[in-house]
């Protein structure tokens, strides 16, 4: 959309000004801002973080945040779930390999994205940073004066279904299914639906939500300079403000339950801001797709678009993977994923089309979960298939994309996603009874 510009380079120190000069020309913070402004700091890591991981932006803004009425408890965001111990009410845990039809909370009524927030799966907490989240988010309508900030956690958000205008303090971004957007703990976003929407069709996606940390680019190790996730496609918002007097409410998701504050002026009037902690969104189309030109099927490591660190090297709170269109050309290999038992837990969603190693059953819309060590891989239909094809190179996935996001936690389902979604396919075991024995002795 032409309407809206971007800044592009991952984790660049950005400076956007919608009035000239606004920005102080030296410093952060000095004595009077221009034009009347407050400064305010907002930090995404600890003032004392290494200089690599730091991150923080100042915004220069009509009001400072702290501009504002009392909290009071929130109500109505009542599908998000925070506690995930094994024995807590909300929580059914299994080890059964698990898959949903297209899911829906079309029992939830006319609601916006904060109240369409439902949670699937997750493990540890916000207040001990440790863990993370998976909601879908369906919404009928815009946000329209509601703002959200999330001091829990970083959000991912993969829409599937109907174009996002995601309002934040600083721009806006237009994320359409295909792309994703990441808004970090406390910025303030709102989001708005691009296109029309109803019960029938709402706007409909996936959201990881990390407790701990930041999303970074994989480190490429003997891939060299460049590949995968390009620095550059990361697209940044350019500052845009509301100078309004009108009744505004506030939504903060802390320590697992929401809250609410009044506020009489938009809290998007940042007129200019300087930083590294700014929301983003990436195409997922524009995704440089590496695999294997002799034999073999690589681990599925080299579809990392980002990567949220534990403090262990190489594990992660959530790998976020993506199965774009591509070309398969290995020799003497059986092609799909192969069979596998995964110390890391598997949740995969469908954006659109079909998935290489499930011949039908996976819709767009639809998800699964293969949690730490349940063993899967390919359908016996896909198995007898792919071991029998002729190995000419062969285009996959072409409309499709699915995606995964794969953590280093166990991840317990929620009531909802097992018991109440009505969505759970209780026959998906099913798709591996059908393999047969091959051997001959
Ligand atoms: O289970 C899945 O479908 C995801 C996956 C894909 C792949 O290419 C290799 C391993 C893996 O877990
Ligand atoms: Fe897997």
């Amino acid at each position: 959309m032409s309407d809206f510009k971007y800044n592009n380079g991952f984790g660049n120190h950005f400076e956007s000004e919608a009035i000239p000069q606004t920005l102080p020309s030296r410093g952060n913070a000095p004595q009077k801002v221009a034009r009347g402004l407050y400064a305010e700091q907002i930090s995404g890591t600890a003032f004392t973080a290494p200089r690599s991981k730091n991150q923080r932006s100042w915004l220069y803004r009509i009001r400072p945040s702290v501009n504002h009425q009392p909290f009071k408890p929130y109500e109505s965001a009542k599908r998000v779930i925070s506690s995930f111990h094994p024995f807590s009410p909300n929580i059914v845990p299994t080890p059964q390999q698990l898959r949903w039809d297209p899911l829906n909370v079309s029992d939830a009524g006319d609601v916006d994205f904060v109240d369409g927030l439902t949670t699937l799966a997750g493990a540890g907490d916000s207040q001990t940073k440790n863990g993370l989240a998976i909601h879908i988010y369906c919404a009928t309508k815009s946000m329209e004066k509601r703002a959200f900030y999330n001091s829990d956690g970083d959000m991912l958000i993969v829409p599937q279904q109907v174009a996002l205008i995601i309002k934040t303090e600083f721009g806006r971004l237009h994320v359409p299914p295909l792309h994703i957007a990441v808004v970090q703990r406390g910025l303030k976003f709102k989001v708005d639906l691009a296109e029309p929407a109803d019960a029938t069709r709402p706007a409909r996606g996936f959201i990881c939500e990390t407790f701990k940390g930041h999303f970074e680019l994989p480190d490429l190790g003997p891939i060299g300079a460049n590949g995968l996730a390009n620095p550059k496609d990361f697209e940044y918002p350019v500052a845009a403000f509301e100078d309004t007097n009108e009744d505004w409410t506030v939504i903060n998701k802390f320590m697992g339950s929401f809250y609410t504050f009044q506020q009489d002026h938009s809290p998007f009037d940042v007129v200019a801001f300087s930083g590294n902690y700014v929301p983003y969104r990436y195409d997922l189309l524009k995704f440089n797709t590496i695999g294997s030109i002799s034999y073999d099927h690589p681990d599925p490591s080299i579809f990392t678009v980002l990567t949220c660190p534990t403090d262990s090297p190489g594990t992660a709170v959530c790998d976020f993977v993506i199965f774009p269109p591509r070309w398969l050309v290995a020799e003497d290999t059986f092609r799909p994923p192969y069979f596998h038992r995964n110390c890391m837990s598997e949740f995969m969603g469908n954006i659109c089309g079909v998935y290489d190693a499930k011949a039908e059953g996976f819709l767009p819309g639809g998800a699964s979960l293969h949690n730490m060590n349940s063993a899967h891989g390919p359908d016996a239909e896909t198995f007898e298939k792919a071991s029998n094809a002729q190995l000419k190179p062969a285009k996959v996935g072409e409309g499709s994309m699915s995606f995964m996001f794969e953590s280093a936690y166990q991840l317990a389902t929620t009531k909802w996603a097992i018991e109440e979604s009505g969505k759970l396919q209780q026959d998906y075991w099913k798709a591996w009874s059908g393999l047969k024995k091959h051997f001959s002795g």
